[in-house]
């Protein structure tokens, strides 16, 4: 099949992939084949319950989720790592055990029908938040983000001057990252408005989402080991939609001089299904926005593979669908539509080895979240903030009502989807959350 790329990168690419991205391979559950985001050549894992039953592991296959206990083939650890709650024992085996579970899914679903498969509706299921979360860590890599909101913030000063040589980032709250569909409860805080004599406490009334996406770390580094770029990729166990809500006009007057705090910690929404890495290889290719004249990488955030295929090309949309939308049976209204290579400056193994560039240890079920992605354009905007200017420009919804930002019982979702041409069409999912009332 055709690799992304061309020439070294081209071929570089085609080595990470094999069988399993063939994009005709055949599978036997009904549906699968015709399926938009989960054919066979995704296999996305996550947690799944059904009627109040205990938490386990499936993989979703077109509409069903198969149980992922007891299926032939498979070393003593991998199924031992099958049978827990959470994936992350699974994700803390080394990476060669996960390409091995690809490899037997795929054998399963695309041989002999099986006759009585634990396959269930993904209808009849509940999905869970995938791991335990160990830690949360946010960037910032989309450069036309940073410079959009720095513009808000700081008029004067919108792209401060260390961001084309280090990834920025902040330490986030693991706590509050939920599955998505979990209610969003309108937070709380102490804001100031700019020319009020000082600050109040109430209901946030500058409540925005930020599109993002969420990279689900594999494996450990003892404390004190750094990860060289050359393998990062084996950190990397998998990607998911990542909604960073963020509370603006608390954010806007606490953020000097120690970055987001209450204004980001009250909700993170991450869609419930990992799509690993090797599920999205195809879709890798070369970093876009750094150009010639931006200043050269260190060395340790640098190698030849990154250069020449770090990015990832994935298709974002965000959607919205206020209250009365739902009551005058309206759709929801799409919002903006981007590509991720077109917004991210820093690649995903140069956060992975930034991170650990200090000899901080990143542990299974860690959640790096890339920082808000962002065209270059305002249809590709990631953020109300950035769509309505600030606040000034209100965004028109059908049925007459505006936005300027998020109102109780709006409902935002974003999905991502990974397309090429020569590739399966493969999917992220969906991470959606409702709006409730202040409390
Ligand atoms: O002060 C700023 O420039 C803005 C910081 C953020 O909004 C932090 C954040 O969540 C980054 C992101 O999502 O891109
Ligand atoms: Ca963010
Ligand atoms: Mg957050």
């Amino acid at each position: 099949m055709a690799a992304p790329g061309s020439g070294q990168a081209g071929m570089m690419a085609e080595m990470m992939l094999d069988h399993t991205h063939d994009p005709a391979a055949h599978c036997w559950v009904p549906g699968a084949d015709a399926h938009p985001d989960f054919p066979v050549q995704n296999l996305p894992l996550g947690v799944y319950s059904i009627g109040g039953g205990s938490p386990r592991i499936g993989v979703a296959i077109g509409d069903m989720v198969l149980d992922a206990q007891g299926l032939p083939d498979l070393p003593g650890d991998v199924q031992d790592a099958l049978r827990q709650p959470t994936l992350n024992r699974l994700f803390a085996l080394p990476p060669a055990e996960r390409t091995r579970l690809r490899h037997a899914l795929f054998a399963y679903l695309t041989g002999e029908p099986a006759k009585h498969a634990p396959l269930h509706a993904v209808a009849d299921c509940t999905l869970h938040l995938p791991f335990t979360v160990g830690d949360y860590t946010d960037f910032y890599v989309g450069i036309h983000h940073a410079t959009n909101i720095g513009a808000l913030f700081r008029p004067d000063n919108p792209l401060l001057p260390n961001y084309r040589h280090v990834p920025i980032g902040y330490h986030g709250r693991a706590s509050s990252v939920r599955v998505s569909g979990t209610p969003v409860v309108r937070p709380n805080g102490q804001t100031k408005a700019p020319d009020a004599a000082a600050p109040g406490f109430g209901p946030c009334r500058r409540l925005d989402y930020e599109l993002e996406l969420g990279v689900w770390i594999a494996g450990d580094n003892e404390l004190g080991q750094p990860v060289p770029i050359a393998q990062a990729w084996d950190r990397i166990g998998g990607l998911c939609v990542l909604n960073d809500w963020s509370a603006r006009d608390i954010q806007a007057w606490e953020y000097q001089p120690l970055g987001p705090f209450l204004a980001k910690n009250f909700c993170t929404s991450v869609s419930p299904w990992v799509v690993t890495a090797e599920a999205l290889a195809p879709f890798r290719t070369a970093p876009r926005l750094r150009s010639a004249t931006d200043p050269k990488l260190l060395p340790y955030l640098a190698n030849e593979a990154d250069a020449a295929f770090g990015a990832l090309s994935l298709q974002t949309e965000v959607a919205l669908q206020s209250a009365a939308m739902r009551a005058a049976n309206l759709p929801p209204v799409v919002l903006s539509r981007g590509d991720s290579a077109d917004a991210m400056y820093w690649t995903l193994a140069q956060l992975v080895t930034h991170h650990a560039s200090n000899g901080c240890d990143l542990r299974a079920g860690d959640l790096l979240g890339t920082g808000t992605l962002s065209g270059p354009a305002r249809e590709s905007f990631g953020s109300l903030m950035e769509l309505s200017e600030g606040g000034k420009r209100p965004v028109p919804l059908p049925g007459g009502e505006e936005r300027t930002f998020l109102e109780d019982g709006d409902t935002l979702t974003i999905t991502v989807r990974a397309e090429r041409e020569g590739a399966r069409t493969i999917g992220l999912g969906t991470c959606t959350g409702t709006i409730a009332p202040a409390r």
